[in-house]
């Protein structure tokens, strides 16, 4: 509740506004009875036909009232409610911007998905009825009990007598179903999971004629998801009913006794009239009432899972956000006694690197799968921190720049090429935005782009579909590459960014890098010697731990490991030529 408070609050004229409208239609709704009781008890009955058409003209202009009133009530609690949706969902978007990948793991992205538009639509329809009804049914209930009272004490007891059953029906229903909606909202989360997995894998999935296994899975777990869901509404379903037949035989009471009043003489026919519009409008909002409570607990359970997002906390952050100086001329990166333990892992996964870089240098990263390569060149950018030692550029702890600042240093080129819907020349401006077709083209020459892009019937102009499906993996590595390029990056991190890509173009790539990347520090994840052999310093990864540092000759004799990788992939002549 306290999520939708604070959220309500931004919108404070609104619901003013949204108030007087409340107000205004209970004094519409609620006049209209006594009008016409006084009309019948007074008019009718002493053949007043001035008063008649007197009291007509005032119910004429009093249900006018209440019209503008509804209309004005329907606009404030859409204005707000969609307002609200869509300053959660802008909030969250913005708070995952910040996320680390263990506060992704931690969160799932189906999950994140869910929150950002199921639950924050969960959130816009409690919102709208609270707007509606929450504000509306305290008044009219107060009012109307008020009238009922008024207008006979005797009558108004049984409802007084049937408040308890209904107020008890109401906290079980609120109890039995925040359970279920817990229960619905991660059975969701597990549905988007799948069907996300389902769309992205279909290759997959399809080649390994696993399309019924995959069925099955969505199925049960669409099934899953229908049962909470029809539990939920056969709950809510089944209350309303009951509700009502509470009412139903209070209202038969209260009949049976009003008969035995008009029959004694102790209650005017006007005056039962009236009492049965404020009973209907006392019970009516009664109902409406429940239906709020009814859908608090599903409401609960959405707002607590987006404040669980909102209130999550951020492990990287931006330590310092002053500028310092550099502390050298020229650029550098060092890393000094780095380990760095993953934060849902156990064992340190890269133990005691230290290494230093400048300017101008090439520094290669090779060893066999999970020694750590990805793990070290995504501490650069502070995907993760390291857990000890430090990691300088130009002489100063990365930690110490803002985020903006370092990241602003870094063209980084992950191992799995993404690319985004849009054109291609969009995919490339991505690195610079103000970059102008001259730069966008020179990018796409040095990365080796130009001429497949040229071929496409729009070249530059040719969109990427979602997930670039029309570009080959090859192809999008270069896209990715062409990016980092444009950005002009005073350290270009390759992980593994060539690994889709033919040896001739690989090498083409790599001498008009050469070129470009002059005045930068150039890391480079590969499986391939030939991709890093001509690097200024190699360093080998073994199992977290730098088992080799220098150039390809010689770590060739000094360093068995590579030496025993160089062998699996070059031949006897080139290994004794090397
Ligand atoms: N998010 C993570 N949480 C926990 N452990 C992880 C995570 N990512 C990677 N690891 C583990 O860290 C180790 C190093 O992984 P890393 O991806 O850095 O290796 P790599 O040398 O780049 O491998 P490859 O050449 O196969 O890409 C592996 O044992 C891996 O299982």
């Amino acid at each position: 509740m306290k999520l939708i408070l604070k959220y309500l609050l931004k919108y404070k004229k609104l619901l003013v506004l949204n108030v007087i409208s409340v107000f205004g239609f209970a004094l519409v709704e609620l006049g209209l009875p006594t009008i016409i009781a006084n009309m019948i008890d007074i008019g009718v009955a002493t053949e007043d036909k001035g008063y008649l058409y007197m009291m007509w003209g005032v119910a004429i202009a009093i249900s006018i009232a209440g019209v503008l009133g509804t209309i004005l009530l329907g606009y404030c609690c859409a204005k707000i409610s969609t307002s609200i949706t869509r300053d959660i969902r802008n909030d969250i978007f913005t708070k995952v911007q910040d996320f680390s990948p263990s506060e992704f793991n931690k969160f799932g992205i189906s999950s994140l998905i869910t929150r950002t538009n199921n639950d924050a639509f969960q959130i816009q329809l409690f919102v709208n009825v609270i707007l509606r009804t929450a504000l509306l049914t305290p008044v009219m209930i107060a009012v109307s009990f008020f009238m009922t009272l008024k207008t006979s004490l005797d009558l108004s007891l049984v409802i007084v007598a049937t408040l308890p059953l209904i107020i008890i029906g109401v906290i079980i229903v609120a109890k039995v179903s925040e359970p279920m909606s817990q229960k619905q909202q991660s059975s969701l989360d597990h549905l988007n999971r799948i069907s996300r997995e389902n769309l992205t894998g279909i290759k997959v999935i399809r080649a390994f004629n696993n399309d019924h296994y995959e069925q099955a899975r969505f199925n049960d777990t669409n099934s899953e998801f229908t049962g909470h869901t029809k539990r939920i509404f056969k709950l809510m379903n089944s209350a309303d009913p009951i509700f009502f037949l509470v009412m139903n035989i209070a209202i038969l009471f209260i009949f049976y006794i009003a008969a035995t009043m008009i029959g004694a003489g102790t209650l005017q026919v006007g005056k039962l009239v009236a009492f049965q519009d404020y009973l209907f409008h006392a019970m009516f909002s009664m109902l409406l009432f429940c239906s709020v409570f009814v859908m608090y607990p599903r409401a609960a359970v959405s707002a607590k899972r987006i404040q669980e997002v909102l209130n999550s906390d951020i492990i990287i952050q931006d330590h310092q956000k002053v500028t310092k100086q550099p502390i050298s001329k020229e650029h550098t990166l060092s890393f000094d006694n780095v380990t760095f333990v993953y934060p849902d892992g156990e064992e340190a996964v890269l133990k005691d690197v230290s290494f230093s870089a400048k300017q101008g240098e090439t520094i290669a990263f090779i060893g066999s799968t999970g020694s750590g390569k990805s793990t070290l060149i995504n501490l650069i950018p502070r995907f993760y921190d390291v857990s000890c030692g430090k990691i300088t550029v130009d002489g100063i702890n990365i930690q110490d720049y803002s985020m903006k600042e370092l990241r602003d240093k870094i063209g980084f080129i992950p191992q799995k090429a993404m690319l985004f819907t849009g054109t291609i020349a969009d995919n490339i401006r991505y690195g610079k935005e103000d970059a102008t077709d001259e730069e966008v083209a020179h990018a796409a020459r040095i990365a080796q782009g130009y001429d497949f892009i040229m071929e496409k019937p729009l070249g530059f102009h040719e969109v990427i579909t979602e997930s670039a499906t029309n570009v080959s993996g090859g192809q999008r590595q270069r896209l990715s590459i062409a990016r980092a390029i444009i950005k002009k990056p005073q350290i270009y991190i390759f992980d593994d960014s060539f690994s889709a890509l033919d040896f001739k173009t690989d090498a083409s790539l790599r001498k008009a890098l050469k070129d470009e990347t002059k005045e930068s520090i150039v890391l480079v994840v590969a499986q391939r010697i030939s991709t890093i052999m001509d690097a200024d310093q190699i360093i080998v990864l073994h199992e977290g731990q730098v088992v080799g540092k220098g150039k390809h000759h010689d770590l060739l004799k000094t360093c068995p490991i590579y030496h025993e990788i160089a062998a699996s992939q070059l031949s006897e002549e080139e290994l004794a030529y090397e």
